[in-house]
């Protein structure tokens, strides 16, 4: 389902300074899949996570998902893939707090182009799967930080993506939310989705669903 291969990633400092951020990265993640990906902060998580999403290119080495040589997709491809094909979790949620939750779940669907029955559809299917439908004319800004995690989730699920990527998802979190975020996970993988978590969070550590822990360090896989 995702392979990277012989992965490389630098990033160019000030014009100048070349940081390796990842220095030979292979792994192959199956459909299905529950991984979590830890190391401390600056192993190269998050670049990780950017390259599967297509939000990033590698400087070498190449990354296939779901059939998709994402590694050489031109940007226009990219987005295209990222909307069908991921849902991302972000650690700040990155809502819009002046808009509704109807409206920030929609948000990805802006660029397709559906009519307003495609719309309402997608939107009550994740409305439901995530119980919060009964907030959703509220604006973002006068919900709960549980309520605003589900808002989160929903949109990443709108376009029902075999793929969930979260970055750091409980790092604002408090125990409670953050046991809720994981019997959300449970469920998505219950529903068949590939999830690829990046966390400094020992909540995830030998937790039996998860079916792998990958620890990075300094750019590779320990
Ligand atoms: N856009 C960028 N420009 C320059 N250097 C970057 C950039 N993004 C990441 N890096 C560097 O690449 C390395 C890996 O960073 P990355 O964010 O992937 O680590 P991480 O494991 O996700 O860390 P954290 O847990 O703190 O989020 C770090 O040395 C970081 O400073």
């Amino acid at each position: 389902m995702i392979e990277l291969k012989e992965i490389i990633k630098e990033y160019e400092v000030n014009n100048q300074n070349i940081v390796t951020a990842l220095k030979g990265i292979n792994l192959h993640i199956k459909e299905g899949e529950l991984v979590v990906l830890k190391g401390s902060s600056g192993s190269g998580k998050s670049t990780i996570l950017s390259l599967i999403a297509a939000l990033s290119k590698p400087t070498s080495g190449e990354i296939i998902v779901d059939g998709d040589r994402i590694s050489k997709l031109p940007d226009n491809f990219a987005s295209d893939f990222r909307r069908h094909s991921i849902g991302f979790v972000f650690q700040k949620y990155n809502l819009i707090s002046s808009l509704s939750v109807k409206d920030n779940i929609i948000l990805p669907l802006v660029p397709m182009n559906l009519d307003e029955k495609e719309i309402e559809e997608k939107l009550s299917r994740v409305l439901k799967m995530f119980h919060i439908e009964h907030k959703k004319n509220q604006l973002v800004k006068n919900l709960s930080g549980g309520e605003q995690q589900r808002v989160a989730i929903a949109r990443a699920n709108i376009n029902n993506p075999k793929i969930i990527i979260a970055d750091e998802p409980t790092a604002n979190l408090d125990e409670k939310l953050s046991l809720h975020f994981i019997d959300i996970v449970k469920e998505l993988k219950a529903q068949g989705k590939t999830i690829v978590i990046a966390t400094h969070d020992p909540l995830f550590f030998g937790l039996e669903i998860v079916d792998r822990e990958i620890e990075i360090y300094q750019g590779a896989i320990v």
